[in-house]
C-alpha cells in the first residue's frame, strides 16, 4: 500500500505562458507536479522546455498566469528555498574555486554536515581532483559536472533540470542518473527536460511539447519517444498521440518588444 503523500504540490501553474514579442514561446499551460514525482520533459529544439523551466526557477517573467513551487509563488524567497534550478548554461563566480562554490551555495542553504556530501558529490562525478581549480577554467563539460554537485550540495524539494547531459562523457551521464534517481527515492521531486530520451523511461511521468504546447502527458513506457519530439501542436496531431488539453487562444498580454531578462541567480 502507497503512503498518502500530504506535502503541497512541486509545481502548480495556473495558465501560465509566456511569449516574445507576438510569438507565443509557451502558450497557456495548466500543470500539477505532485511532491515526489519525477517528470521528464521532452520536444523539439524551441518547443518551449527552457521557457517553462525558467519561468518555473523564478528568473524569466511569464506573460500571464501563476505557478507555484512546493506551494510558493514562482521567485519567492520560500520557491528558491525549496527549488534546486540546475541551468542549461552553468554560471559561476569568477574567483571561487569549485569547493568554494559548494560551501557558499550549502551555507547560503544553512546545510550543516555539508563537506561529506560535497566530497562524494564531486567524488561520484570523478572532478574531485579539480576542486581546488576555478570553474570558469574548465571545459564545458567539466563545467556541467561542477554545476551538478553545485545543485546538489543543497537541500531541495523540488529541482528543476535543464538539459542536464550536454557535454557530459558516459561516467558523468551515468553519475547523474544515479544522483537523480537518489533524489527522487529520498522523496524529491525531479523535473528533466532533455533530448537524451533513454534517460525518460525512468521517470513516472512523461510530458512532451511542440510549439509551445502539451501534445502528450502521460506514462513513458510505451510513449513513442521519436515521434512525440516531431509532433505538431494539438489541431494537427495523429491518432497516436494523446494530446493533453490545452487552450487555443495564444498568451493575452504580450509586452513589446521583451527579451530573455535574466541568468541571475
Ligand atoms: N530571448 C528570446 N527572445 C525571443 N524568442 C525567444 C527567446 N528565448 C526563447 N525564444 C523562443 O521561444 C521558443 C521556445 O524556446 P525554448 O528555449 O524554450 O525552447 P527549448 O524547447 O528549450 O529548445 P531547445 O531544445 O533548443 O533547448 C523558441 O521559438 C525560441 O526561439
Amino acid at each position: 500500500m502507497s503512503e498518502i503523500d500530504d506535502r503541497a504540490a512541486a509545481i502548480s501553474t495556473s495558465e501560465l505562458s509566456k511569449a516574445y514579442g507576438e510569438v507565443p514561446a509557451l502558450w497557456p499551460i495548466d500543470l500539477e507536479v505532485p511532491a515526489g514525482q519525477r517528470l521528464s520533459l521532452i520536444g523539439h529544439n524551441g518547443s518551449g522546455k527552457t521557457t517553462l523551466i525558467r519561468m518555473l526557477a523564478g528568473v524569466l517573467e511569464p506573460t500571464g498566469g501563476t505557478a507555484t513551487i512546493a506551494g510558493h509563488p514562482i521567485g519567492s524567497p520560500d520557491a528558491r528555498a525549496a527549488m534546486s534550478y540546475l541551468s542549461d548554461q552553468p554560471v559561476f563566480y569568477d574567483d571561487l574555486s569549485v569547493w568554494q562554490h559548494l560551501e557558499y551555495i550549502a551555507r547560503l542553504h544553512r546545510t550543516d554536515d555539508w563537506e561529506d556530501h560535497a566530497s562524494s558529490l564531486l567524488d561520484s562525478l570523478g572532478i574531485a581532483h579539480r576542486a581546488d581549480d576555478l570553474p570558469i577554467t574548465f571545459s564545458r563539460g567539466l563545467k556541467q559536472k561542477a554545476s551538478i554537485a553545485i545543485a546538489f550540495v543543497r537541500p531541495f524539494d523540488v529541482m528543476l533540470i535543464d538539459e542536464p547531459f550536454v557535454g557530459l562523457d558516459s561516467a558523468g551521464r551515468s553519475a547523474l542518473l544515479d544522483l537523480i534517481a537518489w533524489a527522487h527515492r529520498d522523496g524529491a521531486s525531479m523535473v528533466v527536460a532533455t533530448h537524451e530520451l533513454t534517460s525518460v523511461s525512468a521517470s513516472d511521468r512523461l510530458i512532451a511539447l511542440s510549439d509551445g504546447q502539451v501534445v502528450y502527458d502521460g506514462a513513458p513506457v510505451g510513449a513513442d519517444l521519436d515521434l512525440l519530439v516531431t509532433a505538431a501542436p494539438p489541431d494537427e496531431v495523429g491518432d497516436s498521440i494523446d494530446p493533453h488539453a490545452t487552450t487555443d487562444t495564444a498568451p493575452d498580454t504580450v509586452p513589446d518588444g521583451e527579451v530573455d531578462d535574466s541568468d541571475a541567480e
